[in-house]
């Protein structure tokens, strides 16, 4: 029988307006152990959505569950942030605290009172991202990744089952990227983690599943390789533009690609889980117009 503590998270539903924005518009879905990333244009609705499972914010209805609790109840929301860890887009950093006194700063709105406790905690979350040795130094004198490591440190703390992650890899370097990836991907191993990106590479090294927002909405839902086959078929190159393609443009080969219905003869090619995307997305704005 399923009941609704199968999975670590459950929306149905969720909706929420900015006066007469919509930002989300009946989103459902449900998160199991593993990474699902959370992919969609500017403005799609991806962090209100991120913010409503970190139960910040209160969706206007429509029902969520973590671990079968409730956060729209009063209970319900201290059992369901006890077990939730959420790196926001700005994790709001005081430059000048070093990365102990950052993580243990958030420790403390955790409410882990007990000060012997805590800085044990804060000393092991610094240490399942590789920053035990720098945790003396000054957040204004790390990397942009080492930054993301101790904003991530913050969200472990508490050791949380279900992560939420906003656009963690901005701003990240190719190696740092991947090393960011790497303990994700390890974190996740027996955790829920709900990571929004602008990246689809991520999504192809990291994903077991993905949800596509648009205007609000979720267009798709489903594993990474079913979001690159919408694309089967549909990709191919040339020495022109091709006005008819849903998106064109020129490589660094000199050759166009395109995506949309190819001409007959047209060199097709394997399709990424971005040319996935692209269709996804054109094919809904092109419904739209
Ligand atoms: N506090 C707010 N007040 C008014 N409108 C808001 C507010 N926050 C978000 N919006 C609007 O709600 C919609 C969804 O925004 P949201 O930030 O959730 O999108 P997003 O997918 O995270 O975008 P991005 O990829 O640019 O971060 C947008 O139209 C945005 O302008």
């Amino acid at each position: 029988m399923t009941t609704s503590t199968d999975f670590a998270v459950r929306a149905t539903g969720l909706s929420l307006r900015y006066g007469r924005t919509v930002a989300l518009d009946d989103v459902s879905f449900t998160l199991g152990t593993g990474v699902t990333g959370l992919l969609g244009p500017n403005g799609a609705g991806k962090t209100t959505l991120l913010r409503i499972v970190a139960t910040a914010v209160t969706p206007d209805s429509g029902n969520l569950r973590i671990f079968g609790h409730d956060p729209l109840t009063g209970s319900g929301r201290l059992a369901a942030r006890r077990r939730i860890g959420y790196l926001p887009q700005d994790p709001g950093f005081h430059r000048s605290f070093t990365a102990f006194e950052f993580v243990d700063y958030v420790a403390i709105l955790k409410e882990l009172t007990d000060r012997r406790s805590r800085h044990a905690e804060v000393r092991r979350a610094l240490d399942a991202v590789g920053l035990s040795d720098r945790r003396g130094d000054r957040i204004r004198t790390l990397s942009g990744g080492s930054r993301q490591r101790v904003a991530l440190a913050a969200a472990l703390v508490g050791d949380p089952d279900v992560l939420i992650l906003d656009e963690p890899t901005v701003g990240l370097d190719p190696e740092q990227r991947m090393r960011f990836r790497e303990l994700v991907a390890e974190i996740a191993e027996e955790r829920t983690v709900l990571l929004s990106t602008h990246q689809t590479e991520d999504v192809t090294s990291l994903c077991r599943e993905v949800i596509v927002l648009d205007h609000g909405g979720v267009r798709f839902s489903g594993s990474p390789a079913d979001l690159t086959a919408l694309a089967s078929g549909r990709v191919w190159t040339s020495s022109e533009r091709e006005p008819n393609a849903l998106v064109s443009w020129r490589t660094g080969t000199g050759l166009f690609r395109h995506v949309g219905d190819p001409p007959p003869g047209a060199e097709l090619i394997d399709p990424t889980l971005e040319d996935g995307y692209l269709t996804l997305v054109d094919l809904a704005a092109a419904g739209a117009r």
